[in-house]
């Protein structure tokens, strides 16, 4: 299950999480011994495995799904007809999606381009959960989003700026983080049901939604996810996801290898693809380096996103030189110029902070968390050797994503 930012906390994201919480540690008391940790004397059967893994997470999510919904529609309630815009807005699909490769920089694209005038920013992730009830997951997911349209935070105040931005009949978007496994369900329910949502700008939504899909250097991406799937256990005690990253966890087997070793191990077994089967999500994090989706979402006869509308950015430009990426994605989106470098700082770190006017706070960061890779004095990410088997096994992929979208990527191919 994907962590949702901690930033930001609204009431109605604080009853949220607090239920998803709790239904994790009552799942972790019971007798549920599924991910309890394996021994060396009895090793499981990793296929038997990844089937009771996959099941535990969907009865998990259905769970969740089912407490989430009663919470919203008490929230819901509460706001139904007391104010007509708060109304609106639970009916309001993102008009902007936000995707790619894990690692690659949505958070801090959300968080810093959200800053623009124009953009109404979900403050968290806004993952499309399916239970099997698609009206079910369609309404849970409007609720969702609808807490993050309706959402004031330290230093913005999102229906204000709607409220604001209509009195000066000015075009704006609703920008949301959401997986393309998602994006396509969405856009798939709208095409079946069109009368499903009833508000008029449904209607061309989706010959107009935009998708940003955000790509980076997949070597060290794949770095990147590996730090994070050996760490974030230890880091955060009550994460969500601990039971999946435990130190013994079944779905990545190698928390107490280095990364050459990792390397060394798994990437002769991906590329004949005996890793598939016993651990797909060890595949998935060497793979997901190939972006392979922008050319399914944007381009040939089963694209779900208009071509025009599909942008491939490359977030390693994120963290050298930010408003050139917001620049560029101002004149894509046809927005009003409002970054320039001024408006970026430094922090000790290296990794560059936004300004923000007229608040107490005049920085907004990502939190610490973001910048694993960084490495102390002495330290190397790779060996040379890793290095140079990495680059060969992404080369292609990578060239061939330069040359479809025209591009000029920040990484050595
Ligand atoms: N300004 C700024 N501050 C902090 N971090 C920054 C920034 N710009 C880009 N980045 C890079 O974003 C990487 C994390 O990407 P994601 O947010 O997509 O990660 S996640 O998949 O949602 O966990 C994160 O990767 P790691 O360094 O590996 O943690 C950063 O390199």
């Amino acid at each position: 299950m994907a962590e949702e930012d901690n930033e930001d906390k609204t009431e109605g994201q604080e009853i949220i999480n607090n239920v998803v919480e709790k239904l994790w540690q009552q799942k972790e008391e019971g007798t549920d011994k599924t991910y309890s940790f394996s021994t060396e004397e009895k090793v499981p059967d990793q296929r038997t495995e990844k089937v009771e893994r996959k099941a535990e997470k969907q009865e998990v999510i259905n769970e969740v799904m089912e407490k989430r919904n009663e919470k919203y529609q008490m929230l819901k309630e509460k706001d139904l007809n007391s104010n007509s815009l708060l109304t609106e807005l639970m009916q309001q699909l993102p008009t902007i999606f936000v995707s790619g490769a894990k690692k690659c920089g949505t958070k801090t694209l959300i968080r810093f381009f959200g800053h623009h005038p124009q953009i109404i920013r979900g403050f968290m992730e806004a993952p499309f959960r399916s239970t099997g009830d698609q009206e079910k997951d369609m309404e849970n997911y409007l609720s969702h989003l609808w807490i993050m349209w309706k959402s004031k935070g330290p230093y913005y105040d999102n229906p204000r700026k709607i409220r604001e931005l209509r009195a000066a009949n000015k075009d704006f978007f609703f920008m949301a983080k959401t997986a393309n496994s998602g994006i396509n369900k969405i856009i798939t329910f709208i095409e079946e049901n069109p009368d499903f949502i009833e508000a008029d700008y449904v209607t061309d939504w989706k010959s107009k939604v935009k998708n940003i899909f955000i790509v980076c250097d997949p070597v060290h991406r794949l770095l990147s996810d590996f730090k994070h799937v050996t760490s974030v256990w230890t880091e955060k005690e009550n994460a969500i996801n601990r039971k999946f990253l435990g130190p013994d966890s079944s779905a990545f087997p190698f928390q107490k290898l280095t990364f050459d070793q990792m390397v060394a191990k798994y990437l002769p077994k991906v590329k004949d693809r005996s890793v598939f089967e016993k651990t797909p999500e060890v595949n998935e994090m060497f793979v997901t380096g190939h972006f392979g989706p922008p050319k399914r979402f944007f381009l040939g006869d089963d694209a779900l996103i208009d071509s025009k509308n599909g942008i491939v950015l490359d977030g390693g430009k994120l963290k050298t030189e930010p408003w050139k990426v917001f620049q560029d994605l101002e004149k894509k989106l046809n927005l009003e110029p409002y970054f320039t470098e001024d408006l970026f700082e430094k922090r000790e770190d290296g990794y560059y902070c936004t300004r923000i006017f007229n608040h107490t706070e005049s920085l907004d960061c990502m939190p610490d968390s973001k910048g694993r890779t960084k490495l102390s004095a002495g330290q190397t990410a790779m060996s040379e050797e890793t290095e140079k088997m990495l680059r060969e096994f992404y080369k292609k992929s990578s060239e061939d994503l330069e040359n479809t979208f025209d591009l000029k990527l920040s990484w050595n191919l």
